[in-house]
């Protein structure tokens, strides 16, 4: 589903990604893992054709390097550290995405109940609480109900009900086939959700966890020297 040879991403003359490989499978709930500046923001921002690289690269059978709308048609993006937009109601914002996205209004009611948004329907984002505002981003990255969602740091701000609700919603969703890629911070979080998880150092996958019991000792190993 997703598939990164020989990833090299600069900001100017700051070489963030460095000769990067990685696959994910089709159902994987894939976690990626690393320190602040790792790059993880910036490889989501790649393969979602946000921002220029070079390498060979596969998303869902696109390369989002040479058609960057198609891919963003595809997915589904939880960005990281954005928020909804302010003078939109709920309802208003998700009946945008959804134009956008060319679907029809019940995308929009099944968005608001999935994800507990009907007491809020007609308010405006500026008043929704930090996690409802979470909340609702992540309703418009499913709405088209992508075969790959690529979610950045999603649980923050979600209190704990929320976060053991949107797990599960997530978990359910990979069951049906489709595939998420997820960067966190949160190791509690990737051991419950994730199938696999790919450390990244200083701009490279250092290493790949399939087994994830230990997972905290195996990270906090790849860094006690630095
Ligand atoms: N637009 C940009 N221009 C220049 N440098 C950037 C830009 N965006 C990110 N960087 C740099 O690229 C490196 C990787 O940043 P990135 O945001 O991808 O890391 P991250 O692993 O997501 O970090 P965090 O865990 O703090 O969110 C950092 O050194 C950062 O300062």
């Amino acid at each position: 589903m997703i598939s990164v040879h020989s990833l090299n991403k600069w900001y100017e003359n700051k070489h963030v990604l460095k000769d990067l490989n990685l696959e994910v499978k089709k159902g994987e709930v894939f976690g990626l893992l690393g320190p602040n500046g790792a790059g993880k923001t910036t490889l989501i921002k790649v393969l979602t054709g946000q921002t220029p690289a070079k390498g060979r690269i596969r998303v869902a059978g696109v390369d989002p390097l040479k058609e960057p709308i198609k891919v963003r048609e595809l997915v589904g993006i939880v960005p990281e550290n954005e928020s909804v937009p302010n003078y939109l109601t709920v309802e208003e914002y998700l009946y945008f995405v959804a134009k956008i996205r060319k679907l029809d209004n019940s995308a929009v009611d099944r968005m608001i109940e999935d994800f507990e948004l009907k007491n809020y329907r007609k308010n405006v984002c500026k008043d929704l609480s930090k996690g409802t505002k979470q909340r609702l981003m992540i309703a418009t990255a499913f709405i088209h109900k992508p075969i790959l969602l690529f979610l950045d740091e999603p649980f923050i701000n979600l209190d704990p009900i929320y976060q053991k609700k949107i797990r599960d919603y997530i978990i359910s969703y990979a069951k049906k086939g489709n595939t998420i890629f997820m960067a966190t911070h949160i190791i509690e979080l990737a051991k419950k959700i994730c199938t696999r998880v790919g450390i990244i150092k200083n701009g490279k996958i250092i290493k790949i966890v399939d087994e994830l019991e230990n997972l905290e000792d195996i990270f906090l190993r790849e860094f006690e020297n630095d």
